[in-house]
């Protein structure tokens, strides 16, 4: 990935204060103000279409946004509004048409909806082999896996395989692998998705407390390495906001950004908190509006 610095890009990348009560909402479309300072990741002016010469589809259109290093960001946007596609542009695994992808301190760790978890090794086994493609040492490795899985409450899982355990431990084996690969980014894509509800608010306390032990420890467990930034995708309003420091609402064909809150909720949240109700609801008449510009396309 490009470590060059392009024309400044348009998005901000705030933290997040405790100030319960007020979400700052902002437009970004046309120019917004630039943003100084050091980021995780930029997207330059970024499109993406698909398709031959003569029958091309403009999926992404002009995409500025930065995120700061240790910062957590929430994608929100209809259904084949070119989410994953901006994903696929960060993980390094497409190029845009047009534009630039800044990723300064490496490849990204990715996780999914599904946990690609390789069935024939145990949970143990899968974190260690990542930990070997990370460059770590053999005799290190157990023990980090094991460091990991601890982190993500799973500290009688290692040698467990893969059908004996339920689909959020499989998620929370996905995220130690995701983590040992040492990434000072995290691209999530619908990782909760498919968990029921329940299971699925448990995990969002886990990857809060993961993520904010990263930032308070001054580097990423099991890595020691700069804070964790994650980027996050998701259909999902009340998990966007119970999550993200930032959520960012995309418009559908073509995917730009169009409008984003900062959230300033205090962490840890919940799902139910009314901080968390009254933003989600602001922000799903916005994606509403979004969806039926979609349809009428
Ligand atoms: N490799 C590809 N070739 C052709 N078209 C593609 C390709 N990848 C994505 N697309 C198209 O780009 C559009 C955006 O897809 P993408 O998967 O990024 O959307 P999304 O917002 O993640 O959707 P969802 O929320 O349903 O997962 C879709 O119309 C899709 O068909």
């Amino acid at each position: 990935m490009t470590t060059e610095l392009a024309a400044p890009a348009a998005a901000s990348a705030s933290a997040a204060s405790s100030h319960p009560d007020r979400h700052a909402s902002r437009s970004t479309s046309g120019a917004a103000a630039a943003q100084a300072g050091p980021y995780a990741v930029r997207l330059d002016r970024v499109s993406k279409a698909f398709g031959p010469p003569g029958a091309r589809q403009l999926v992404l259109d002009d995409i500025r946004l930065e995120a700061a290093p240790g910062e957590f960001v929430c994608l929100l946007g209809a259904s084949g509004c070119g989410k994953s596609t901006m994903l696929n542009l960060v993980a390094g695994l497409d190029q845009p048409s047009s534009g630039k992808v800044t990723v300064p301190h490496g490849r990204p760790a990715l996780m999914f909806q599904d946990h690609a978890l390789f069935p024939w090794l145990s949970a143990g086994r899968n974190v260690e082999l990542a930990l070997k493609f990370g460059g770590v040492p053999r005799n290190e490795r157990r023990e980090r896996a094991q460091e990991l899985l601890k982190l993500v409450r799973l500290p009688d899982a290692h040698a467990k395989r893969v059908h004996e355990l339920s689909g959020g431990m499989r998620q929370r084996v996905a995220l130690a692998r995701a983590l040992a690969q040492g990434s000072e980014v995290l691209l999530m894509d619908e990782p909760f998705a498919a968990l029921d509800a329940i299971t699925r608010d448990l995990l969002h306390e886990e990857l809060t407390r993961v993520w904010t032990a990263a930032k308070e420890s001054g580097g990423r467990q099991g890595s020691g390495g700069g804070p964790l930034t994650v980027l996050f995708v998701t259909h999902n309003v009340r998990e966007a906001v119970r999550l993200g420091q930032r959520v960012v609402l995309l418009s559908s064909r073509p995917g730009r950004v169009a409008r984003e809150w900062d959230v300033e909720l205090p962490y840890p949240r919940r799902i139910e908190d009314s901080g968390v109700t009254e933003l989600a609801r602001e922000i799903t008449g916005h994606l509403h509006e979004e969806i039926v510009r979609h349809a009428r396309h």
